[in-house]
């Protein structure tokens, strides 16, 4: 089961959007999330994101750099979350937030308190994970409000090719993890094997869930996802907004979706 709701979510019905190509999907996703962090500041005046590691998340926001100079919104009141990060040196060229800042956080003017990125081997935890990973859930609980608000805004996860999501591989403890929001992994098979995760306890708080990916090695992925609830077996299954769960694929991608 992908997740216990006291009420049916509209999230928990997937919507399929299909652009031709990897470079449309990121140009349109980037729109899409400018446009919606100025919605959400418009009637909340701050808005939360989670950002994600990988080819396509970070292209996303190579997007966003290129359009936001005409864009609404206002970059001092973007609160920044990770999906997940390699725990690596905080210089690493591998690292999640390094690769963030040098797409978009770098050439925007994005207040530093607001961004929570999470903790980078050699910091003040050593090469303790599980600290990191507890650093983390920490900095969730100062960030949640009441129980009718969602924790992020706009949560961004690219998608592996047998369905993992952020660092939760399929059958794993992370993947099961349904009551911590963050938690350490050491055994990740996509390197490097030490990373820190959001679990979807923490991915289903949010109100809108965006899963980016393109190319053909990802379309059992998405056909599967969209049609099983069964999160063990592929993490991206689980991954519910509250309001939206939104897919954007390339043609490529989509080609194993029936009924598109
Ligand atoms: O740090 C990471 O590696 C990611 O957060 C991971 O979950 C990634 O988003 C997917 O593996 C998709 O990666 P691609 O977009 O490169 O296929």
């Amino acid at each position: 089961m992908a997740h216990t709701p006291a009420q049916a979510r509209t999230g928990d019905r997937p919507e399929l959007l299909v652009h031709a190509d990897g470079d449309e999907l990121s140009a349109a996703v980037a729109a899409r999330l400018l446009m919606r962090i100025a919605d959400v500041q418009a009637t909340r005046g701050a808005a939360s994101v989670v950002l994600t590691g990988g080819r396509t998340g970070i292209g996303v926001l190579r997007q966003v750099y290129d359009m936001c100079t005409h864009s609404a919104v206002d970059w001092s009141r973007v609160n920044v979350f990770w999906s997940d990060e390699r725990f690596v040196d905080r210089a690493h060229p591998e690292r999640n937030e390094q690769q963030a800042r040098e797409a978009l956080l770098d050439h925007v003017p994005v207040d530093p308190e607001r961004i929570y990125a999470m903790e980078a081997s050699g910091g003040r935890f050593g090469t303790d994970v599980e600290a990191a990973a507890a650093a983390y859930r920490d900095i969730l609980a100062a960030h949640s409000q009441d129980a009718g608000r969602p924790l992020f805004d706009v949560c961004l996860l690219g998608v592996g090719e047998e369905g993992h999501i952020g660092s939760l591989f399929p059958h794993t403890h992370a993947a099961a993890e349904w009551e911590a929001g963050a938690v350490g992994v050491r055994d990740c098979p996509k390197p490097p094997a030490t990373r820190v995760t959001l679990t979807l306890a923490s991915i289903c708080r949010a109100d809108e869930v965006w899963l980016i990916t393109d190319g053909a090695a990802k379309a059992d992925a998405v056909a599967t996802a969209l049609t099983t609830r069964d999160s063990q077996a592929l993490p991206a299954a689980g991954a519910c907004g509250r309001t939206r769960t939104l897919w954007f694929v390339d043609e490529k991608a989509a080609s194993r979706v029936e009924h598109q």
